[in-house]
């Protein structure tokens, strides 16, 4: 636990405890969470690739000076995706990692607009995606779900292709729930996507943009009033504002929080000047989620260790923290209420000497 960027500092047992933990993960980037594993898988099929396979040298090559260096690397790891096996393999073993942290339930975000744009057809990706949700499902116990993103710093272009993709009937894959904006928020406002999350919205998608990662709170404001966001990924400057913190509890817009990320990106300065605590004590919905977990060092079970710090929790509080990514997910009642069971389950037999 000592090479890691953010020290959780959790004791041993509460660990173990979080390591059985069934959890929801709402937010997590799909080529963002291709393991070293995985990695030297890909670049083994595609030896031209820059991104070093030794994980030593791949530590090194994740450590970003700014949140544009990091999209920088990002997309040096995204031009590994070069075709549709290598769309399936990175999507089943995504969920072979999120399934060994009992993950039961991931709404994986996917940028499809960057493989059609290399060259992937964009039926081939689509069975790529479902053949391994599927594959996931059964063999891992994991459901998987889709956001589809736009890389907002792309262009309208980007933004055309991604909405075409969510919403043609031809296309539109069985698990996609969900539509989203992603990358760089400086220089790209918010305002302009209204049309193409009006269209996501119209098709029965739910609205989930990246905004307040790094810029301030008129960002989520924008995307709350023009994107007609449900939740918020990241949201950290809302801290900023006190009246949009209300806004959010009262409106129960929960966000997605993804400490170590921050860090990482520099999005914010120390993990003990994060956040998380100011939007727990506004009555916020905080979820606790990874985004890119091997690029930041991180996966799930270290989160939920950091915002067991940050947030003071025992293991009661930590059953709660992943109950509430249960209640904030576009999972059906069902499907909510039995994780939720599981998770109570699982707490009272841990508690019970
Ligand atoms: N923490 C994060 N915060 C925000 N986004 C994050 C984060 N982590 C991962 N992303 C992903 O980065 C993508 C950005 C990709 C992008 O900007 C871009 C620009 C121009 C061309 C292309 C291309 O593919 O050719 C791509 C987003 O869509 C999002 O899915
Ligand atoms: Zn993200």
């Amino acid at each position: 636990m000592t090479d890691r960027l953010v020290d959780a500092r959790a004791p041993r047992d509460l660990h173990a405890f979080i390591a059985g933990l069934p959890k929801a993960e709402l937010h997590v980037h799909h080529a963002g969470s291709a393991s070293p594993r995985i990695v030297s898988e890909l670049a083994a099929r595609h030896p031209d690739s820059k991104v070093p396979t030794d994980p030593e040298a791949l530590a090194d090559y994740f450590t970003f000076t700014d949140f544009a260096h990091f999209i920088e690397v990002y997309l040096s790891v995204v031009d590994l995706i070069r075709t549709p096996e290598d769309v399936r393999l990175l999507t089943y073993e995504v969920a072979r990692d999120l399934a060994r942290q009992q993950v039961r339930y991931a709404e994986l975000t996917i940028t499809p607009f960057s493989s059609t744009r290399r060259g992937i057809d964009e039926r081939a990706f689509m069975d790529a995606i479902e053949d391994a949700r599927k594959a996931a499902e059964a063999e891992f116990g994991t459901v998987l779900r889709w956001c589809f993103d736009i890389p907002g710093e792309a262009g309208l272009e980007s933004a055309e292709e991604t909405a075409r993709l969510a919403t043609d009937d031809r296309l539109r894959p069985e698990g996609l729930v969900s539509f989203g904006l992603g990358g760089p928020e400086i220089g790209v406002p918010r305002p302009q996507f209204k049309p193409y999350f009006d269209r996501a919205i119209d098709a029965g998608l739910h609205s989930v943009p990246h905004a307040g990662e790094t810029t301030g709170p008129e960002t989520v404001w924008d995307a709350l009033t023009h994107l007609r966001a449900e939740r918020i990924g990241h949201g950290t400057s809302s801290a900023r504002d006190p009246k949009l913190l209300a806004h959010l509890a009262e409106h129960r817009i929960p966000l997605e929080v993804c400490p170590t990320s921050n860090i990482a990106t520099r999005a914010v300065r120390t993990i003990d000047e994060h956040p998380v605590k100011e939007f727990a004590r506004a009555g916020i919905i905080v979820t606790v989620n990874s985004d890119d977990p091997p690029m930041f060092g991180t996966d799930l079970n270290n989160e939920y260790a950091v915002a067991a710090r940050l947030l003071d929790l025992d293991e009661r509080g930590l059953a709660d923290l992943a109950k509430n990514a249960v209640t904030a997910s576009f999972l059906d009642d069902a499907g909510k209420a039995r994780i939720k069971a599981e998770i109570d389950t699982y707490t009272t037999d841990w508690l019970t000497p």
